[in-house]
């Protein structure tokens, strides 16, 4: 049911309710802005959240239960079309509904991104955006809680206390279910003998390496750390001046009839949000201030296509009117791939850990000092067709030419002879009698969209728009998937490791030889991935002239008062998990909101 509470300090409630700040979205990001800007008692704010509190949501609390909460009604399962390049099915992309969003269902990793890839978002445009003035966000959202010396040591886990947080409202730490085993020191040493160097803490803006990363958790509770657990629920009582209405869609933005409404060029003032409440009712929530869009990369931009920004050849078919012309709204869609080997458990070996073993390998490590030259010249080669496929699959309202230089900084990430972004993400963990590693590459070029279909459709059910992730469109996308695949098979052959190692399981050397080509290999796990539930980029930060969709600000090209807060913005997809960087952004927004208030 509802969060109910008194208005207070001069708050309407209900009907003709204004507040200086509507969220819309009570997710990851929205959480995080909602408690900031909260913070001033002068100031009112509204959270608009289409889910209801999970607060005792089993399927949520419980840090060990990933998966509990799938095909659950707390998960949108957003159906993408089907993927041409990648085996022709459509994909399923899962995404939280309820206080706290995704953060109540994801898979609790808490790793960051590399420096010189936020370096990147300053490089194209976006004056501010580096790792150096990030860093403290992170900082301060986090509350590392760091077990006692017999986890530390029994998990192997080691951090950078200089990097982490000890006072924000996530809590940090590491998950039960690690014993005193040996196989943390066996991959090690595995790794080691593979040239992948253990990483004493992958949250300090260098990913590559072997690591055992920390999770969102409350050690203490032995609960998951969402984002509600981290930003709201602690602050529910004292912060009369923020409400949040659960089972509440936002419809659309309306905007203020002012002058200039409309006309080429001049800016355009939100009024407030367009709601439906649970029981269908609807009605206008105003702002005075600003409306502030969380509600996530997957919906964001629907919401504003809804409300008359984005393409207009694609809102004139939905039967939408043009209020800000901003054709690369919904584009830029980038996600990742996700596919898993597994092998069997040999020489009895019993240890049952649950720990969170992954490495980060760089190219060089996946293709091998002697062929990553010739794997890079290939890339290099292809950037240009790249970049036009991509410029293509938008009708070419972000230029191929700008494209290219995108690809060519990414390219650098990749190939970087001092800094080089790690291209997958390998986990290792016992499930169902087997090893299971499950994977995907980090730093695909393939970009797709997603767009409102009619004027009407929710945006919160399942087929409210058409989504287009485009998986495995480009070359380099396949190199670097089944490059990790074939060094995972390297791994589970590499001694000591391979000692308690039985035969591969998945996908099996009959269905796919030892010696397969990548044409072979990369036939199979186009067949046999799945999201990785990772999408960013469909309101892209980004100079306009280049196809961005908000500013440095993260207010929305031709409005006034319109901003993006969520995973939309990120302008290119980054090497850790996504809340980390989220939370930290979101952190940054909020004071970036709070200073042009003052000003
Ligand atoms: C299965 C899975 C596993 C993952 N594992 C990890 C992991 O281990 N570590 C990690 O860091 N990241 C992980 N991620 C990714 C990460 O959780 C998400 O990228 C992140 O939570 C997204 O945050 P956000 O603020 O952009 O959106 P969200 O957290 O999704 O917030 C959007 C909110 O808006 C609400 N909303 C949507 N539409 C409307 C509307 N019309 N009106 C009102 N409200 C609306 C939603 O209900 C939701 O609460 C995972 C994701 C998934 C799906």
């Amino acid at each position: 049911g509802c969060v109910k509470r008194a208005p207070a300090g001069g708050l309407v409630d209900g009907t003709d309710g204004t507040y200086d700040y509507i969220v819309v979205g009570g997710g990851t990001s929205g959480l995080v802005v909602a408690k900031r800007l909260s913070e001033d008692p002068k100031v009112s704010v509204l959270v608009l959240e289409a889910g209801g509190s999970l607060e005792n949501n089993a399927n949520v609390t419980n840090p060990l239960g990933y998966g509990l909460a799938f095909g659950t009604e707390i998960d949108y399962a957003y159906q993408t079309v089907e993927q041409k390049y990648a085996g022709g099915k459509p994909q399923t992309l899962r995404a939280g509904k309820g206080l706290g969003g995704t953060s109540t269902i994801n898979g609790l990793a808490y790793t960051r991104a590399e420096s010189n890839q936020i370096d990147l978002w300053e490089k194209m445009g976006n004056e501010g955006w580096n790792w150096k003035n990030l860093l403290p966000y992170y900082v301060k959202s986090e509350h590392l809680d760091v077990p006692n010396a017999e986890r530390l040591e029994g998990g192997k886990m080691t951090f950078d206390a200089a990097v982490h947080g000890k006072e924000g409202p996530l809590k940090t730490g590491w998950l039960y279910g690690t014993t005193n085993s040996t196989l943390g020191a066996t991959l090690n040493t595995t790794f080691a003998a593979m040239g992948v160097p253990w990483n004493a803490d992958a949250n300090d803006g260098s990913m590559a390496g072997y690591t055992v990363y920390p999770s969102t958790v409350d050690q203490d509770l032995n609960i998951r750390e969402d984002a509600a657990r981290a930003y709201y629920f602690p602050i529910r009582e004292s912060a009369k001046n923020l409400k949040v209405m659960l089972n509440t869609e936002a419809r659309r933005l309306t905007w203020k009839t002012a002058a200039g409404n409309g006309t080429a060029g001049a800016a355009q003032t939100a009024e407030g949000v367009e709601i439906m409440t649970q029981d269908g009712k609807t009605m206008v929530m105003k702002a005075k201030k600003e409306v502030i869009l969380s509600a996530g990369a997957l919906v964001s931009p629907l919401l504003l296509e809804k409300s008359g920004v984005g393409n207009k050849a694609i809102l004139a078919a939905a039967g939408i009117k043009s209020v800000v012309d901003l054709p690369t709204v919904g584009e830029n869609l980038q996600d990742q791939a996700n596919n898993g080997l597994k092998f069997g458990i040999a020489n009895n070996f019993t240890e049952t850990d649950k720990n969170a073993y992954v490495a980060y390998p760089t190219a060089e490590q996946v293709f091998g000092k002697d062929n990553v030259a010739a794997v890079a010249a290939k890339v290099k080669a292809a950037l240009p067709g790249y970049a036009q496929q991509v410029a293509s699959v938008n009708g070419n309202v972000t230029k191929a030419a700008d494209l290219e230089k995108f690809f060519n900084m990414q390219y650098d990430l990749i190939f970087d002879e001092a800094q080089p972004n790690p291209i997958a993400e390998v986990l290792l963990y016992q499930q169902g009698g087997v090893w299971d590693s499950e994977y995907w590459g980090l730093l695909p070029f393939s970009r797709g969209n997603l767009h409102v279909t009619a004027a009407n459709a929710s945006t919160t059910s399942a087929t409210g728009a058409k989504i287009n992730p485009n998986f495995f469109m480009l070359g380099w996308d396949v190199t670097q998937q089944v490059g990790a695949a074939n060094f995972i098979r390297r791994m589970y052959g590499t001694a000591p490791f391979k000692d308690v190692v039985g035969p591969e399981d998945t996908p099996g050397l009959k269905t796919v030889p030892a010696d397969a080509d990548e044409k072979a290999m990369g036939d199979w796990l186009k067949q046999n991935y799945r999201s990785n539930f990772h999408p960013v980029g469909t309101a892209a930060m980004m100079p306009r002239e280049v196809g961005g969709v908000v500013d440095s600000q993260l207010k929305v090209y031709g409005t006034a008062n319109v901003r993006v807060v969520d995973a939309s913005i990120l302008p290119f997809q980054v090497c850790g998990h996504l809340v980390s960087t989220l939370y930290a952004v979101s952190e940054r927004a909020s004071d970036l909101i709070k200073a042009s208030a003052k000003a």
